[in-house]
């Protein structure tokens, strides 16, 4: 079986240069991350064979040329201890994109937060909206996930990342099925379940709705919460409601003047950054804006903090769900349509936690000189 090198140009001129290795003993049966998954990503693009053996198979790798070959399944190649070489496995949900670490040797992440910018770059780099490190468990917990947003800076959660965290755990432990993992994050004690199915559940805790604890200095107009309250963005009155899932959401279903949103319509890359670095958000936060389409359907784009623009956000579709309940325009129980596809949201009344279902899946791995 052979494997292929690739060797992409120098990071910068700083002192990172990279070199990644897409191997393609990952179609190979007993390597846990398979043919199918890869296939699964492409599925629109209707390719049945092995990607590594096809052409198309350049994306995301196009700077990079093939130099060498080698034998090695994923997890030896993962277990690997090269000083100054840092092995990942590239993971996405829903389009949301990471580079996953194993960093269960050590609770100091492997990658600095400016090293984590420049791996993340879609130019220079492997290409990712953060960099998550799967370390040893914290008061009882099976792991600790931190992760990097793509300009550095560490938030506290990622819905979509603790998904693809949890399927990398499975594939490190080479186990299939159903099993769930406890993981101790920023945001406290986080529950992901691989289903039969090949979905993720998170069990995402309850939202925090305390104005000051958000953070966010928009006076709270409701009890300590701020919902459907005035913000002003560049002479436009919008109606926010602010949600914590660990991490800073401001969630908005339009303006003063019009507050039923066509989201397709938004310049988001114009609006977006106003809402991130507005004074009213001390830590800046995450901006979801939502479409109704009925009281179980919803559409988002978001403006990720640290990230900008991506193709979907979990913890941003559960603040959605929980604004658009608490501002009287949903369910319970709703279908969150993101730019990279739907996620499965609840808020339970009963205990008063957010669950969200979704994808995760393997997109390639590779190693890169630090
Ligand atoms: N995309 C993530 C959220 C990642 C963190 C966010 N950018 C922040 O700074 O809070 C998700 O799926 O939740």
């Amino acid at each position: 079986m052979s494997v292929a090198t690739i060797v992409p140009a120098p990071l910068t001129s700083s002192n990172i240069r990279s070199r990644s290795i897409i191997s393609p003993s990952s179609f190979s049966p007993i390597n846990p991350f398979k043919c199918s998954t890869f296939a699964l990503q492409f599925n629109t693009a209707k390719l049945t064979t092995p990607l590594i053996r096809n052409p198309n198979f350049r994306f995301g790798v196009s700077a990079m040329s093939v130099a060498a070959q080698e034998n090695l399944s994923t997890t030896a190649f993962l277990d690997r201890r090269e000083s100054g070489v840092l092995h990942f496995v590239k993971y996405h949900g829903l389009g949301n994109d990471f580079i996953m670490v194993n960093n269960l040797d050590s609770t100091d992440p492997k990658v600095t937060p400016e090293q984590a910018a420049k791996l993340c770059d879609r130019n220079f780099g492997i290409g990712a909206d953060g960099v998550i490190f799967a370390m040893p468990g914290h008061n009882g917990t099976d792991y600790t996930m931190r992760i990097f947003n793509s300009d550095g800076s560490e938030p506290e959660m990622c819905g979509n990342g603790v998904r693809c965290f949890a399927k990398f755990i499975a594939d490190l432990n080479s186990s299939e099925g159903r099993q769930s993992f406890t993981v101790h994050t920023g945001a406290g004690l986080i529950v992901p379940e691989i289903q039969d199915d090949g979905q993720v559940k998170v069990d995402m805790g309850e939202p925090v709705l305390k104005a000051s604890d958000v953070p966010t200095k928009i006076p709270p107009n409701v009890n300590e919460s701020v919902v459907k309250a005035k913000m002003e963005v560049d002479g436009t009155n919008w109606n926010v409601t602010c949600v914590s899932m660990g991490n800073p959401h401001c969630v908005t279903f339009g303006t003063q003047a019009n507050d039923n949103l066509v989201v397709d319509e938004l310049n988001l890359a114009e609006v977006g950054p106003k809402f991130e670095h507005h004074a009213v958000f001390p830590a800046r936060t995450n901006t979801e804006f939502v479409q109704v389409f009925s009281r179980s359907h919803l559409k988002m784009r978001v403006w990720e903090r640290g990230a900008g623009a991506t193709l979907a956000c979990g913890t941003g579709a559960c603040a959605v769900v929980v604004a658009a309940i608490l501002e009287g325009r949903s369910e319970r129980k709703c279908r969150v349509d993101l730019p990279g596809g739907p996620l499965e949201i609840e808020w339970r009344e009963e205990n008063n936690h957010v669950y969200m279902t979704g994808p995760a899946q393997v997109v390639f791995y590779g190693s890169v000189e630090l």
